[in-house]
């Protein structure tokens, strides 16, 4: 019975004492979970080279950079420390029922499980503790001796001191280290007795960023590794960076608790200052700091890692670390004595790791509301930038509905008033200008012109080229009001411009024509690229004609929009008489020449004119016959002047080949002919026109010009026939100015004749200089054309006598 009992007894021991073991089949390698430094050293299982001279002197010059290199995990010295270089071992990670465990292969082939062995890894299965890794088992198959470890996912500690991806705080290094401490003082404390292979890459870190010790443990089954390790070998060199120095002189009988503290001491140092053992060393390889490290130099000069200025900020680390790494294994401190110190030094003793944790979150979580906040802000004032961007090119609720994803539907406004105004003479100026030039004239304008529209409640449609265009009355309605802002900020747009220099051309004014309109419009949106609020109708049409039919620095009405104003009090309107507007016919039109208490000075149309060479206007309105008007006064004479204007330019403008040069081409080589002094009948008459523009021309005045200008042509008149039509009314004419008056005096040598004859003989026309009859002032029209017919006829003349003089 006994026998019995004590069989089972010792069964049962057996199997509990066989728990560690794993056959190879169990083992679930997931190459896909390998971390870098277990990947690497997995990779190189089969290459175990010998160390050829090449390979070495390879290996010096690797290992002498890589030491003094800080930044990249990859690039930490542990890849140096690994099988690559002749190590012994490789790790991997596999699952192991269920569970994640980081696996040691052994170089060893066989394990002779002795009594030893079977106790030494009992011990290690026994083992518990938050800061050593649990031992998960061992298998030992022939030819595939394996230590399995619990997993952590953060890798070695090593890993982590390289890795700058990793921010650690002085607080986070006294947490890694602590730990260290308590895990290795419960290692001295238990059976196990001692670690034996202390060393960062041994150190490593779960997912809750509890540092634990591994790899440690079994020596018997480990003898032979070390043993293998050749002196000579820098791979295997490096692995002895923490090694005390009496186990580097093979002292025998040596503290194994002393050599682990020596570790530690190493280990604080890198965690510190987040670099390898002998950083500071670049210039010396591996086994030359092993070497120096064995063979102290004198009784008190021993080879250390350098204390660097961070450790020396901290005097009690400082003397910590000194004393573990001491040449006296009984100076150096016990585990639980340097687990005090560093909970001594540590400035935030305090808190446990989970309130410092806590902490950076707290302080992570403040910085980041405060980061979101700024970004917030920077969010919003981008936002309101392109808002407001938005609401310069589209009226604002337009704007809102697009940016709801609404359709914009077109609006009809019973009433509104558009505006327009166009550059006189913009061809001209962008010939003699760089296109830089033009394009700052229009910014610097309508900058000027932008400003001033914020005063009124218009809005501005657009600007094409030149031209500027205003609405009122609409996106918002504004009663009757429309035509009063537009004039208002047309009056002031005007005045503005007698300040106006163009900023390449200093000495030029820059001159206007206004055109407005008044009725109904249509708004909308139209096209997906670059939407633009459109305004349609015939209001809009005319407006530009208003414009085009316009003067030069005259605000042009229609009458629509002149009585829509009368309804305010103080505009002072002109009626300009009746123009032909194309597709509208005739219509009569308005000026705005001011308002009561707009004390701003509006251009003077004289000086102006004057000043400028492009006075002729580009869009000339179409002629129309005189409307003899009993209530002429003398103003309206002169508007009445316009039709003879609009005629010479329609002459000027004549066919191409006849050798007739447009208003344009002549006025843009105005400046060259006077410079060459040449003068020709068309410019005398182009100046006459610009005066006839400024409306301040006299019947007389203009006949004047005509006559010295027929003076200076020195027209032939051979063969040919002239008709003046005579005065039909001289005495209706004379009431209406006294320089016409006595024109009509002095130049009519009968007063009593009703009509002048028609003069149809060269003789006639000369004697047109003593003795010359008006009947009104569009007498001029006739006589312009044959002068300018006579001139070209002269012009022709001369060019055929050139032309036979040189055949002869
Ligand atoms: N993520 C993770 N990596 C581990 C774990 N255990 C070991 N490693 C990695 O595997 C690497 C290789 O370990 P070992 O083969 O023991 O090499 P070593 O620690 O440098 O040297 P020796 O222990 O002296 O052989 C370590 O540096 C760690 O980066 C673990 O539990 N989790
Ligand atoms: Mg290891």
């Amino acid at each position: 019975m006994l026998f019995y009992i004590d069989r089972r007894y010792r069964r049962q021991k057996l199997l509990k004492s066989m728990l560690w073991q794993i056959r190879f089949e169990e083992i679930d390698f997931v190459t896909a979970l390998l971390n870098v430094s277990v990947r690497a050293s997995f990779k190189t299982q089969g290459m175990r080279r010998t160390n050829t001279k090449k390979n070495l002197i390879k290996t010096k010059s690797l290992e002498r950079n890589n030491l003094a290199y800080k930044g990249s995990p990859d690039q930490s010295p542990l890849n140096y420390h690994k099988p690559d270089h002749g190590a012994t071992m490789f790790g991997s990670v596999a699952y192991i029922r269920g569970s994640l465990v980081s696996v040691k292969r052994m170089s060893r082939n066989s394990v002779n499980v002795t009594k030893d062995v079977l106790q030494e890894l009992n011990h290690l299965m026994e083992l518990k503790h938050q800061n050593v890794c649990a031992f998960v088992g061992a298998c030992v198959d022939p030819g595939r001796i394996l230590l399995l470890w619990e997993y952590c996912p953060k890798g070695s500690l090593q890993d982590v001191i390289w890795n700058q991806n990793i921010k650690l705080d002085r607080m986070f290094m006294f947490a890694l280290t602590q730990d260290i401490a308590k895990g290795l003082d419960f290692i001295h404390k238990c059976s196990i007795h001692y670690h034996g292979n202390l060393k960062s890459s041994n150190c490593v870190v779960d997912s809750r960023w509890t540092c634990k010790l591994t790899d440690f443990g079994v020596p018997t089954i480990r003898l032979m590794d070390k043993c293998s390790v050749s002196v000579t070998d820098e791979g295997s060199n490096s692995k002895f960076l923490w090694t005390c120095p009496e186990v580097l002189r093979s002292d025998k009988n040596y503290d194994k608790q002393k050599a682990d503290i020596y570790s530690l001491g190493i280990i604080i140092k890198e965690v510190f200052t987040r670099s390898g053992p002998y950083t500071e060393y670049p210039f010396l390889t591996p086994h030359e700091i092993v070497n120096r490290v064995r063979d102290r130099v004198s009784r008190t000069a021993h080879f250390r890692p350098m204390i660097c200025a961070e450790l020396r900020e901290s005097p009690d680390l400082q003397s910590l670390i000194e004393e573990c790494w001491n040449e006296d294994p009984l100076i150096r401190p016990s585990a639980a004595r340097t687990m005090k110190a560093l909970n001594r030094i540590n400035p935030s003793k305090n808190m446990t790791m989970i309130d410092n944790m806590i902490a950076i979150l707290e302080k992570y979580a403040n910085h980041l509301e405060e980061l979101v906040a700024a970004r917030t802000s920077e969010l919003d004032a981008e936002k309101q930038k392109t808002e407001n961007l938005l609401y310069r090119m589209l009226p604002q609720s337009v704007a809102e509905d697009l940016k709801m994803g609404k359709t914009v539907k077109a609006q009809h406004f019973d009433e509104a008033t558009i505006y327009f105004s166009d550059i006189v003479g913009f061809t001209t100026i962008c010939a003699s200008s760089t296109p830089i030039e033009v394009v700052n004239l229009l910014n610097s304008l309508y900058t000027l012109f932008d400003d001033i529209i914020t005063r009124y409640d218009v809005y501005k449609v657009e600007t094409i080229g030149d031209a500027y265009m205003l609405a009122s009355g609409l996106p918002n309605k504004n009663g009757a009001r429309h035509i009063r802002e537009i004039a208002d900020c047309a009056l002031d747009i005007l005045a503005s411009i007698t300040t106006f220099s163009i900023p390449h051309l200093e000495d030029k004014n820059l001159r206007i024509r206004v055109g407005i309109h008044s009725g109904p419009v249509v708004a909308g949106v139209v096209g997906l690229a670059m939407p633009r609020y459109c305004l349609f109708g015939d209001t809009v049409n005319v407006a530009s004609r208003m414009e085009s039919t316009g003067l030069p620095l005259k605000i042009h009405l229609s009458t629509i929009s002149k009585e829509n104003l009368e309804k305010f009090p103080g505009y002072h309107l002109h009626c300009r008489g009746e123009i032909s507007v194309k597709g509208k016919g005739i219509m009569k039109t308005y000026f705005l020449e001011g308002r009561e208490g707009f004390d701003r000075p509006l251009p003077d149309v004289c000086d102006d004119l004057s000043a400028s060479p492009t006075s002729i206007p580009s869009t000339p309105a179409t002629p129309m016959s005189p409307q003899p008007n009993p209530d002429l006064d003398m103003k309206q004479t002169t508007d009445a002047c316009l039709p003879i204007k609009d005629f010479v330019t329609k002459m000027l403008s004549g066919p191409k080949g006849e050798g007739v040069v447009s208003p344009d081409e002549f006025i843009a080589n105005m400046h060259s002919d006077i410079d060459n002094d040449v003068v020709s009948p068309e410019m005398i008459v182009t100046k006459m026109l610009s005066d006839l523009d400024k409306h301040l021309i006299s019947a007389e005045e203009f006949m004047t010009n005509v006559l010295s200008t027929s003076e200076r042509t020195n027209v032939s008149h051979e063969g040919e026939d002239y008709k003046y039509t005579g005065i039909s009314d001289k005495d209706e004419l004379c009431k209406h100015s006294e320089p016409v008056k006595n024109f009509i005096t002095q130049t009519t040598p009968d007063p009593d004749k009703d009509r002048v004859s028609q003069v149809s003989s060269n003789e006639e026309y000369d004697s047109l200089n003593t003795t010359y009859s008006v009947d009104n002032p569009y007498i001029t029209r006739d006589f312009l054309r044959h002068m300018l017919d006579d001139h070209r006829d002269e012009v022709k003349r001369e060019t055929k006598t050139v032309e036979e003089s040189t055949a002869l």
